[in-house]
C-alpha cells in the first residue's frame, strides 16, 4: 500500500499521473497539488476520481505550506513536477516530515539563470540522518540518459572514456515558435554559456556556437549544438574514468532565428523592468504569450531521438555504442493526450517513483540516477512505452 503526492499539474505531471494511475498495485493512492487548483481538478477528472483521491492548492515556494500539506496527506513519497525553483522548499518540507522525495530537474534560483547540483547535494547528510531518500533528475535528460550511461558502463565496457548525450526533437508542431516544456525554464537553459568536461576540467563555449550535423535514427541529419546540461555534472563525478563528456541538442534554423530576435530585443531577460508602473520580468511575459506546451500535442507529427554515445575499453579494445529511444509525438497523444517531450519526462518520473516505492532503489541520502543498478529501470522503460535500443557504431563526432 503506498501513497504518492505529486506536486505540479503541467505537461509532465499530466503524463506521470496517468501512468501512475495504471499501476494501482504500486500507486494505490495518488494525491495532486499545484499552485492553480483548477489544473489539478481537470487532471483528476480526466484520470478518474477513484485513482486521484484528492487535489489541493499549494504554493510550493513555501516550505511551510508544503510541510502542512504533507502532514495532512501523509504520503510515502513526494514527486516534484513543479519548477526547479521549488526543489529546495519541497526538499525542506520532506526533511521536516521525514518523507522521500523525487524530482526531474535540478534547483536553480529564480533570479540567476544557473543550475547546478551543489544546492541539492548539500542535503546529503541531513537526508541520511533522517533516514529518507531523494532521487534527483528522474526525467529523460537528466534521468534516462544517466541510466543509459550506467547501463553501458555495467554491461559493455571495462572503463568508459568518452560520453556524448544527444537530444533531437525531430517533430513538427506547426507553430512559428514554441517550447516543448515550460518556456521560462527551457529558454533559460538554452541561452546559457555552453560547457563541457574534458581532461578533468570544464571548458566554456559561447551559447550555441559549436555545431555538429548528426544523423538521428529514424529522423535523419539534424544540426546539433553543444550545450551544458545538468546530467553532465553528476555523471563525470560518478564515472571518474571519463576523459570527456558533452551534451548536444538539435535546433532548426527557424527556432534559432526566433530565439536570436527575442534575445536581441531583450525578451529573454530575467532582469525585471518597469512596465506602466509595474515590475515585470520579460521572460515571464514571453512565457505568457507563447503557446502552452501541453497544447502542442494535438496534430504534432514526427518523433524524438534521445540517446547516449559511449566510447570506452572492453577487453583491451576501444569501441563505441549508442543507446537510444525514439518517441513518436502522435503515439504519445493517442496514449495519454501528450506530446513526446512531456511523455519522455513523465514516464521516467513514474518509473523512478515506482522503484523507490517498491524499495528496489531505496537508500537514505540524496542520489543521482546513475548511482543505482540500471537494470530494473531499463526493464521498466521497455514495459512502459520508452523502448530502447543499443547499436555498436563508429563515433559520429569529428
Ligand atoms: N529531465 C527532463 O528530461 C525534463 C524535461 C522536460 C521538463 N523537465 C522538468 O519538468 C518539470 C515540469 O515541466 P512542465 O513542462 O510540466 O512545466 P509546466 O510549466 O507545464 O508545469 C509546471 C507546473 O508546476 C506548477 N507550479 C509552478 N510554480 C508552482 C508553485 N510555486 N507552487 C506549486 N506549483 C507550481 C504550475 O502551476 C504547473 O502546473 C520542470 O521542472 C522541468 O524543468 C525535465
Ligand atoms: N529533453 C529536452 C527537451 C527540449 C527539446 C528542445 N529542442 C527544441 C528544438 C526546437 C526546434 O528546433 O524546432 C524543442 O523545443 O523541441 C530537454 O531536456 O531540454
Amino acid at each position: 500500500m503506498s501513497k504518492v503526492l505529486i506536486i505540479g499539474a503541467g505537461g509532465v505531471a499530466s503524463v506521470t499521473v496517468k501512468k501512475c494511475a495504471r499501476l494501482p498495485e504500486l500507486f494505490d493512492e495518488i494525491y495532486l497539488a499545484s499552485r492553480t487548483i483548477s489544473k489539478c481538478e481537470a487532471l483528476q477528472k480526466e484520470v478518474g476520481i477513484d485513482r486521484v483521491k484528492a487535489v489541493f492548492a499549494v504554493d510550493a515556494d513555501s516550505a511551510a505550506q508544503v510541510t502542512a500539506l504533507i502532514q495532512k496527506v501523509q504520503p510515502d513519497l513526494v514527486v516534484n513536477l513543479a519548477l526547479p525553483y521549488q526543489d529546495l522548499p519541497i526538499m525542506d518540507a520532506c526533511l521536516a516530515t521525514k518523507t522521500d522525495y523525487l524530482d526531474t530537474a535540478n534547483y536553480e534560483p529564480k533570479d540567476v539563470a544557473k543550475f547546478e547540483y551543489s544546492w541539492q547535494w548539500a542535503y546529503q547528510d541531513r537526508f541520511k540522518e533522517a533516514g529518507i531518500m531523494a532521487l534527483l533528475g528522474s526525467g529523460f535528460d537528466p534521468g534516462v540518459t544517466n541510466v543509459y550511461t550506467a547501463y553501458a558502463a555495467k554491461h559493455y565496457f571495462d572503463e568508459i572514456h568518452y560520453l556524448d548525450i544527444v537530444d533531437c526533437n525531430g517533430g513538427d508542431h506547426g507553430q512559428a515558435f514554441a517550447t516543448n516544456f515550460n518556456p521560462e525554464i527551457n529558454i533559460r537553459e538554452i541561452t546559457q554559456v555552453g560547457k563541457y568536461f574534458e581532461n578533468g576540467e570544464w571548458k566554456e563555449t559561447p551559447p550555441l556556437s559549436v555545431r555538429e550535423d548528426l544523423d538521428y535514427q529514424n529522423i535523419g541529419v539534424r544540426a546539433s549544438y553543444l550545450m551544458f546540461h545538468e546530467e553532465l555534472e553528476s555523471i563525470v563525478k560518478h564515472f571518474p574514468s571519463l576523459k570527456r563528456a558533452r551534451f548536444w541538442m538539435t535546433f532548426g534554423d527557424a527556432y534559432l532565428n526566433h530565439l536570436k530576435v527575442l534575445e536581441g530585443i531583450g525578451m529573454t531577460s530575467i532582469t525585471p523592468i518597469d512596465f506602466q508602473g509595474q515590475q515585470i520580468v520579460p521572460l515571464e511575459f514571453l512565457k505568457a504569450v507563447l503557446p502552452n506546451p501541453g497544447s502542442l500535442a494535438q496534430g504534432y507529427t514526427g518523433q524524438t531521438c534521445i540517446g547516449t554515445y559511449v566510447t570506452g575499453i572492453k577487453d583491451g579494445q576501444e569501441k563505441t555504442i549508442f543507446i537510444y529511444n525514439n518517441c513518436s509525438h502522435s503515439a504519445c497523444y493517442e496514449e495519454v493526450g501528450a506530446q513526446a517531450v512531456s511523455y519522455t519526462t513523465g514516464v521516467p518520473a513514474m518509473i523512478g517513483a515506482a522503484l523507490m516505492l517498491n524499495k528496489t532503489w531505496h537508500k537514505p541520502g540524496v542520489w543521482n540516477m546513475e548511482q543505482f543498478d540500471p537494470d530494473p529501470f531499463m526493464d521498466m522503460l521497455n514495459e512502459h512505452g520508452l523502448a530502447w535500443h543499443v547499436i555498436k557504431c563508429e563515433s559520429p563526432f569529428k
